[in-house]
């Protein structure tokens, strides 16, 4: 087993920077549909064109590496506490190379252990199998789809499609309602893994087994297959798209999974996976360790557009900003517009907006820009910072604060996704803000807009929370929060309720 540890490293390495064939097909596909030109038409290019450059950096996809969780498959004896020391040796060494973010917090303290390794983490499940080989499965699944998950008790009464009982056609009601409540916060357009049955734990496991299984696969059972063909064909009817800015496709997979359960719990858990849907394996030779094959098709035989070939909106107006920026030229912008960002921008997201609410701020923030993100860093001999990996972050969970620390220090614009509420909203038109969506996973395509890192603060916030100071050049968002009371994401999220009302009537009878 001498080589266990190296073809682990290479594992993560393979699932963190290159997305699989399939999952690339898919997006392709997306792109066949979205009308030209469209923001989620240009929002999938710089998916494709972060995709190919994260395979060439051999970078982070996303610059959050998610949860590494392992499935191994392994003969009677193979010795798993052997195996353990290793996934852990590789997963912090992978770390120390910038593949992974380091991403375990202590959940009391907050404190950021920095190589990954921590109680609970990397999850690590072992079963054993009949064959002699090892298959080792990773899938790295970030924490802002993480958080659209959802888990419903059936019978229940849901928003839009109302009455869901113990049946085929209540089951059905559960994942459209699971698609919309996701809005674009899940980095859409997404893959979702259903789990009916079980119990609260194990219904989410089988959720999360289903994203291993093969995307063309199709399910044994004819009832369940007919349940995936029509929730991936009617999901994307409810018009949400590439991060929630509206279009054609919002569901590139469904996959459900069926399982006993007690006569008195009725549940469907729904695992909600961005597009950076990034899970690969590898079968193992169980003597040495080394890698005999890969399980799914590797992304180097699929190559994404040329992103020269991006098709230009004539009638999207893009306007250059310089940072610090005035009132004037906030208050001028409107819901759709790109924006280009140069000069100053400040990282900040829950650590940082917590501690501003009753703390000044290290630096004067008038007129500048904050932006919702925790990047991959790393510090070269010379001891100077480099961005590794830096797209946003889901932005709503600073909704508590963000307005205030608006107003309280002057800030023009805040860059993040997935949009904010009604309190930000108001903050934004009050005081003369806008809200910038950037395109969340596309870590590799922000990061190369990062010029220099000035200087960072509160380190002791660990690197993804920290205060990073940075400056930009053609750092580009759309304009989905005006200072004129507009919202594209109250908007979109209006419509597909709407919509999804039309999906109130039984199908499964
Ligand atoms: O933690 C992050 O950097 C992003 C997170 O996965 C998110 O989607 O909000
Ligand atoms: S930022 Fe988006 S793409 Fe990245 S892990 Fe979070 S949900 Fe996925």
């Amino acid at each position: 087993m001498q080589q266990f540890r190296e073809s682990m490293y290479k594992l993560i390495v393979e699932t963190s920077t290159n997305l699989p064939a399939d999952v690339r097909r898919a997006i392709q596909r997306a792109q066949e549909q979205e009308d030209e030109g469209t923001r989620a038409a240009l929002s999938l290019s710089t998916i494709s064109e972060n995709i190919t450059m994260a395979e060439c950096n051999v970078s982070p996809i996303c610059q959050d590496t998610g949860m590494p969780t392992f499935i191994i498959h392994c003969p009677v004896g193979a010795n798993q506490i052997e195996m353990k020391k290793h996934i852990v040796e590789a997963v912090r060494q992978a770390t120390k190379d910038s593949k992974l973010r380091p991403n375990s917090v202590d959940s009391l303290t907050g404190a950021n252990s920095g190589d990954n390794i921590g109680p609970g983490v990397p999850v690590i499940h072992f079963e054993q199998w009949e064959k002699d080989d090892i298959d080792v499965r990773l899938i790295l699944k970030g924490g802002g789809c993480e958080n659209k998950n959802i888990q419903y008790s059936l019978p229940a009464e849901l928003e839009g499609v109302g009455k869901a009982g113990r049946d085929l056609d209540g089951i059905r009601k559960c994942i459209m309602h699971a698609v919309y409540q996701a809005q674009g916060q899940g980095c859409s357009a997404g893959f979702i893994g259903v789990g009916i049955g079980g119990d609260r734990t194990t219904g989410y496991e089988l959720a999360k087994h289903q994203l291993f299984r093969q995307s063309d696969d199709v399910n044994p059972n004819p009832e369940l297959q007919k349940l995936e063909e029509y929730v991936l064909a009617n999901a994307n009817k409810l018009g949400i798209g590439t991060m929630g800015f509206g279009g054609q496709v919002t569901l590139l997979g469904c996959k459900v999974g069926v399982m006993d359960r007690l006569p008195a719990s009725f549940f469907v858990s729904v695992a909600y996976n961005c597009w950076a849907f990034r899970r690969q394996g590898v079968v193992l030779d169980s003597a040495t360790g080394a890698i005999k094959d890969w399980v799914y098709e590797g992304g180097s035989n699929v190559a994404m557009a040329d992103p020269a070939e991006k098709k230009k909106d004539d009638s999207r107006r893009e306007v250059v900003l310089q940072a610090p920026i005035t009132e004037e030229q906030i208050r001028e912008l409107r819901v759709g517009d790109v924006v280009v960002i140069n000069g100053a921008m400040h990282t900040g997201r829950d650590a940082l907006h917590k501690y501003l609410m009753d703390h000044d701020a290290p630096i004067d923030l008038n007129g500048h820009v904050i932006y919702h993100c925790g990047p991959v860093m790393s510090k070269d001999e010379s001891g100077e910072w480099h961005v590794r990996a830096a797209g946003p972050t889901t932005s709503i969970r600073e909704e508590p604060y963000q307005g205030d620390i608006l107003k309280k220090f002057g800030l023009r614009a805040v860059i993040g996704k997935g949009g904010m509420g009604p309190k930000t909203l108001a903050a934004l038109k009050e005081h003369g803000g806008v809200y910038l969506n950037a395109i969340g996973g596309a870590a590799q395509y922000y990061a190369e807009c990062i010029k220099k890192v000035d200087s960072v603060h509160f380190m002791e916030f660990g690197i993804p929370e920290a205060m990073w100071h940075l400056q930009v050049e053609g750092f580009a968002a759309i304009v989905t929060m005006d200072s004129h009371g507009n919202s594209l994401h109250a908007e979109v999220d209006k419509s597909s309720l709407e919509k999804l009302a039309e999906f109130k009537e039984p199908v499964f009878k």
